[in-house]
């Protein structure tokens, strides 16, 4: 069994309140482990970013608990953030945007060290910016003085990978990592992913509106609508023998995810598609265990 490194228990996150509120997640359960990829799938507004987020830190959930390493983060000593801070890196959806247009490639990496690695000093921290940039197969001698601009999208998407590996994380919480990219070079970044998991034994959390692409970084997958994680199991499980109707109605839009459900390629009626969501958006308290890695909840 690999270690768990990051658990969320029972987290609940809500905006606004009454009658305004939004359930953004609601008793979200998972855990991350070592060398292992959960994929967190849904459509846009269930909630995927919003527990990328509370795991991040960067949201407080409303109720729940965030665990590393088996325990609780809230209310853990300044040094234990500290080292969860490092331990937990973000992969954002616009790789562009996350690079500063006024600063080298080197200088984007040597940040990271000088603040997660101070160990790393003087010659050192450029051997390492070029290993980091050999590792996301990048030339270190071409990549490294450039600026952004001058990049390709897959090539600053690497680089952010590559900025992510600086801190030495435990886990990488990729927030649809491929999306903006053309198409010709999302599957070499989802494999870069999967490597960087293998060989550094990392645990992912791979978020995607995309249930296909699961498949090529993810080991386990949770399918969440309207804030809560309808389905869950096994990648091969959930996706080739989907139980819960809204995995259905996801991988009915697969092999192309520009058809909207409501496309009469997606072969569903609206109304059918309507009564779908419906049911899957009331709270969901009842799980039904359909085999020993594969769930969902009733509806
Ligand atoms: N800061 C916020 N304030 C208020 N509502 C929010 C906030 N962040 C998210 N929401 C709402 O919470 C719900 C879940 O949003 P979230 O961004 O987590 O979904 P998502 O599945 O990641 O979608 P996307 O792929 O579009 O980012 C949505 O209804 C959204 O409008």
């Amino acid at each position: 069994m690999s270690e768990t490194i990051l658990t969320l228990d029972r987290v609940t996150k809500t905006f606004g309140h009454g009658t305004s509120a939004v359930h953004a997640a609601r008793a979200i359960s998972f855990s991350l482990q070592a060398g292992r990829a959960l994929a967190l799938v849904g459509e846009s507004g269930s909630g995927k970013t919003t527990c990328a987020r509370m795991a991040m830190r960067e949201y407080q959930p409303t109720s729940g608990q965030i665990l590393y390493k088996g325990r609780p983060v809230e209310g853990a000593k300044s040094d234990e953030i500290a080292r969860y801070r490092r331990s937990v890196q973000m992969i954002f959806q616009d790789p562009f945007a996350s690079l500063n247009p006024a600063h080298t490639i080197a200088h984007h990496l040597r940040r990271p060290l000088k603040l997660h690695r101070p160990e790393i000093k003087g010659t050192d921290i450029d051997s390492t910016v070029r290993e980091l940039l050999q590792r996301v197969r990048l030339d270190p001698d071409l990549v490294a003085p450039k600026y952004p601009h001058e990049l390709s999208g897959g090539q600053r998407q690497r680089v952010s990978i590559a900025r992510a590996l600086a801190a030495k994380p435990e886990v990488i919480v990729a927030d649809e990592p491929t999306s903006m990219l053309d198409v010709s070079v999302r599957l070499g970044v989802l494999n870069l992913l999967n490597e960087m998991k293998q060989e550094m034994n990392l645990g992912l959390l791979y978020i995607t509106h995309d249930i296909a692409t699961a498949r090529y970084v993810a080991e386990d997958i949770a399918v969440m609508y309207a804030g809560q994680i309808v389905e869950w199991g096994s990648v091969a499980g959930v996706i080739d023998n989907p139980q819960h109707p809204y995995t259905r109605l996801l991988l009915s839009a697969v092999p192309d995810p520009d058809v909207r459900f409501e496309d009469p390629k997606a072969r569903l009626r609206p109304e059918e598609v309507e009564n779908i969501r419906r049911r899957s958006a009331a709270p969901q308290d009842e799980i039904v265990e359909l085999e020993p890695d594969h769930f969902m909840r009733m509806v």
